[in-house]
């Protein structure tokens, strides 16, 4: 498997239950590499650009108004297979389909509240990477590599 690196995003609900710490928790003690993250409130322009591939869906305007309702917690995660493995870790879209464990499946009811995302391919990922960080990550060494790869 080779090492990708996948834009996860707490959204405004998740940032106001105070779930930041539990979902960097995960990503952490899974074994992925934290490289770049921010909290803010991006314009709502910014966000209907990261969600452009939904513009012609009825939910869209609502989905806009919730993702700007408060700041986000902008991440990219580093590791082999990450994209996958961080999709199966948020949970399935829809809080009722995720399974139990997931963040999604412990933590949330709604999919209009669903708490967080995560990029679905890693040429997604590299897009939202480049857009939501357009002056990179930060590349380092981490000590514990020998003890999470072969
Ligand atoms: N039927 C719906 N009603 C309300 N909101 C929805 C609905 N379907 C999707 N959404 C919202 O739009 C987001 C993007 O939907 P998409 O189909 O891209 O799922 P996803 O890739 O799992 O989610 P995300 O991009 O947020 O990780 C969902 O996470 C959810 O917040």
């Amino acid at each position: 498997m080779s090492s990708e690196r996948t834009y996860i995003m707490i959204k405004p609900d998740g940032v106001q239950r105070g779930l930041v710490g539990e979902i960097i928790k995960r990503f952490e003690q899974k074994g992925f590499k934290l490289v770049a993250m921010k909290l803010w409130a991006p314009p709502r322009e910014f966000m209907e650009n990261h969600y452009a591939d939904l513009s012609s869906k009825g939910f869209f305007a609502g989905l806009i108004e919730y993702m700007v309702s408060g700041p986000v917690c902008s991440m990219v995660w580093e590791g082999a297979g990450a994209v996958a493995a961080g999709r199966v870790m948020l949970g399935a879209t829809k809080p009722s389909d995720s399974a139990t464990g997931s963040i999604r499946g412990d933590f949330c009811i709604e999919v209009g509240r669903n708490i967080c995302h995560g990029s679905d391919t890693v040429e997604n990922a590299n897009k939202e990477i480049e857009l939501w960080f357009p002056d990179g990550v930060t590349e380092w060494d981490s000590c514990q590599k020998a003890w999470i790869y072969e």
